[in-house]
């Protein structure tokens, strides 16, 4: 039996794994699986996480637990994405190995790459230029945790493991207004303007950045694959100083393009107008999948569906939805 403990389960991505998790203890696999909420075990909290760890001693840890946010909350908050992340990161990785954890995953994101990096973005890109300034202080934590796990598994033989996504998007997924990402932001914004009658919506930026966006359940598909590949197979795509894996869809599209997607999902008929005074961010960040695609994983939902069906969930969900 292993003891899977799933570090951020109520948030988007660490709810689609754990539904994951026990869809296949549902199927037989033998699974233990551990959670706690943020109000249990504040993961910044080094005191709380060691003692954590020494009582429940989990086999594998999947580390999906951070603080997230769209370009506004990161331009806005610097000093909680920086300090919180690197908190959590360090904390986790340190007391997961201290307890003996041979098997970890973590989350990184496609901020870690240069602003200018190539397009797409290969791993090999990263540490090869300056950052998108309105996400340093996130995108620098990110790069700890890698440089976390890898110095781990060089110092102490563990097999911790680091997964890059794409912007990510789904069922559970944080519809503020302001601190969100602009997927479920448009969503919200545009089912709005519908129920209220309006002709007009404004959208962030000048419409050009391209995103490349992955929907939350093939994430969790990846996440689980990259997990579950035996240790000369990681080791074989990766190495030991670059061992993080890119995932995402290898597509992008502009964001004036998604806002003209959302609004016809969502039956809007107005015009869309653009708030020049806010920021862009990065021009373009399509993830090169080359390599995992070599192992075998590709995404399967696309964005149109993926899309309607989060509209629907949103729907659905109205009384829980996080704003
Ligand atoms: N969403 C996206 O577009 C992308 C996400 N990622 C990465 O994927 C991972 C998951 O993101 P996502 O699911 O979207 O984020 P969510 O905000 O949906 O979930 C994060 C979870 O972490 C929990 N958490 C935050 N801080 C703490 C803490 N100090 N102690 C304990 N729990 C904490 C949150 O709990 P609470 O809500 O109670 O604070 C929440 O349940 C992150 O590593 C993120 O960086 C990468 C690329 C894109
Ligand atoms: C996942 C990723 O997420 C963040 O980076 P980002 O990709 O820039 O994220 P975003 O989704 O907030 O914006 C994408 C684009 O969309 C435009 N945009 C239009 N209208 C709205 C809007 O209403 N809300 C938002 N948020 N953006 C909007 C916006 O101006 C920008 O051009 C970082 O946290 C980063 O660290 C990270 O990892």
């Amino acid at each position: 039996m292993a003891k899977v403990y799933v570090a951020g389960h109520r948030g988007m991505v660490g709810g689609a794994i754990l539904r994951r998790l026990e869809a296949r203890r549902a199927d037989g696999a033998p699974l233990d699986l551990v959670t706690r909420t943020h109000a249990e075990l504040d993961l910044t909290d080094q005191h709380a996480v060691r003692a954590f760890f020494r009582d429940e001693r989990p086999d594998v840890v999947i580390l999906a637990a951070a603080r997230v946010g769209g370009i506004h909350a990161n331009n806005s908050f610097p000093a909680d994405f920086i300090y919180e992340n690197l908190m959590i990161e360090a904390n986790v990785i340190h007391q997961a190995w201290a307890a003996g954890v041979r098997r970890l995953l973590q989350l990184g994101s496609s901020c870690i790459y240069p602003r200018e990096a190539p397009q797409p973005m290969p791993e090999e890109a990263l540490l090869t230029g300056p950052l998108e300034p309105t996400n340093e202080p996130y995108a620098i934590a990110k790069i700890a945790g890698i440089k976390l796990c890898e110095s781990y598994n060089r110092q102490h033989g563990v097999d911790y493991r680091s997964v890059m996504p794409t912007n990510l998007y789904g069922p559970g997924d944080n519809f503020h207004p302001e601190n969100s990402h602009v997927l479920p932001a448009l969503i919200r914004r545009f089912h709005e303007a519908v129920r209220e009658g309006r002709d007009e919506v404004v959208i962030w930026g000048s419409g050009t950045p391209r995103r490349e966006f992955l929907h939350v359940d093939d994430m969790a598909e990846a996440s689980l694959f990259v997990l579950d590949l035996a240790p000369e197979v990681y080791a074989a795509n990766t190495r030991p100083m670059q061992s993080h894996i890119n995932v995402g869809t290898g597509e992008d599209i502009s964001i004036a393009e998604l806002a003209r997607l959302v609004a016809e999902i969502t039956g809007f008929r107005g015009a869309i107008r653009h708030d020049r005074t806010r920021p862009d961010g990065t021009m373009r960040k399509l993830m090169d999948v080359s390599r995992l695609a070599e192992m075998g994983w590709r995404a399967r939902i696309t964005l149109r569906d993926g899309i309607a069906e989060t509209y629907k969930w949103f729907l659905d969900n109205a009384e829980e939805v996080r704003a």
